[in-house]
């Protein structure tokens, strides 16, 4: 059997940005390539690698999916196979998918199951996004390769290990990412009345978005915006010419989404016209909300509660985005939540997921799909 936690570690240590996996897809490349026999196909899409095995009297193709990119954070948990990849990150657990993925497709090889299955290692979940466009390639250029179910999970570093939560219908939000410049006349610290100060239009703008989610979304609707990074100027004596917002978008509707970036291009023309500047709105890349097909999310909560490693919960929905949800906007598709309990949350550089959970998720996985 394979070593799933040196596989994670290995994986772990070599981190990279979406569509940057190259190292990645060599590792996973090796690995499938080791273990692959006459029942296995092996596709390579940009960074990303598929992997189909035929089984022993298909009816249908399974999907799972795992995604493979890692987060521009530096890592800070001081373990000994950190990454070695300078402010670079697996923060959201997709080494731990990967080696999930990697134990899941072992078992298959090793034992078919009745129907074909094939593993996604997608490349840049995080951004820009490869869920669309590996959509768009398997239509045009291998249909065959196209699941007719598909299925993906997450970790969660709240839940304890063992267990799985997940819903019906929505369980992760619409997302688009925000990027706002501001540009106007800079100068002399000492001589404001003569310049535009761009640090202060981009504070102002700042609290105005705060104003969208309390006073433009409805309170029985939900909505999250979030800037994250807010950059200007250049030195401390000179005002600024420049500054920048990087945020994110999360809503439980794409209506609400379009309505949330009316709001924010209304507030960003009246920067303008207050401040005397340019600012100008790119959305970067939005993701599809996460849909789970309810009798899908139905059926595996009943499978999940019946093994006795596993607790299923049933899960709230969450404003994290995942470009799974263009998957489950073609097809079928289950996404869940698998338990790590970590101290440290996704995105947080000491992020330390609880390794038992590859010894349990490869075999409940594989019994799972057995059971469909
Ligand atoms: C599971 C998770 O944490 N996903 C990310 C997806 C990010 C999408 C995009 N870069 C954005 O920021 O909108 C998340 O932040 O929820």
């Amino acid at each position: 059997m394979m070593d799933l936690i040196q596989v994670r570690r290995e994986l772990h240590q070599i981190p990279e940005l979406g569509f940057q996996e190259v190292k990645t897809q060599r590792f996973l490349k090796n690995i499938i390539s080791d273990m692959a026999n006459d029942r296995v196909e092996v596709a390579e899409w940009r960074t990303g690698l598929i992997v189909k095995v035929s089984g022993i009297k298909p009816k249908r193709t399974f999907g799972w999916r795992t995604d493979i990119d890692g987060l521009p954070i530096q890592e800070a948990t001081g373990l000994p196979f950190a990454s070695q990849h300078e402010g670079l990150m697996h923060a959201c657990g997709h080494d731990i998918h990967m080696a999930i993925a990697i134990g899941l497709l072992e078992r298959l090889i090793k034992e078919p199951i009745g129907d074909d299955v094939v593993i996604l290692f997608q490349p840049a979940e995080e951004g820009p996004g490869g869920a669309e466009p590996l959509l768009a390639w398997l239509d045009q250029q291998r249909p065959d390769l196209l699941p007719d179910q598909i299925f993906a999970l997450h970790i969660a570093p709240e839940l304890a290990l063992g267990t799985v939560a997940t819903k019906p219908g929505l369980l992760f939000a619409n997302t688009s990412e925000l990027f706002i410049d501001l540009h106007g006349k800079g100068g002399h610290a000492a001589f404001p009345h003569h310049t535009r100060d761009m640090a202060v239009a981009a504070a102002a703008l700042l609290m105005q978005l705060q104003t969208i989610v309390s006073r433009n979304v409805d309170p029985m609707d939900s909505a999250v915006l979030t800037v994250g990074k807010l950059t200007a100027g250049t030195v401390q004596n000179i005002i600024a010419e420049n500054a920048r917002l990087e945020g994110t978008i999360r809503t439980l509707t794409p209506d609400s989404m379009m309505r949330v970036k009316k709001r924010i291009e209304a507030l960003c023309r009246s920067i303008e016209e207050g401040h005397e500047c340019s600012v100008t709105i790119d959305y970067g890349a939005s993701y599809r909300q996460v849909d789970n097909d309810p009798e899908l999310a139905e059926s595996f909560l009943a499978f999940a509660s019946q093994s006795q490693e596993i607790t299923a919960i049933r899960a709230e929905a969450a404003m994290t985005g995942e470009d799974f949800g263009y998957f489950t906007e073609r097809l079928p598709g289950l996404m869940f939540w698998a338990g790590v309990g970590s101290e440290f949350g996704l995105h947080h550089a000491k992020l330390v997921p609880d390794e038992k959970v590859l010894e349990l998720m490869p075999d409940f996985l594989y019994n799972y799909f057995n059971s469909l």
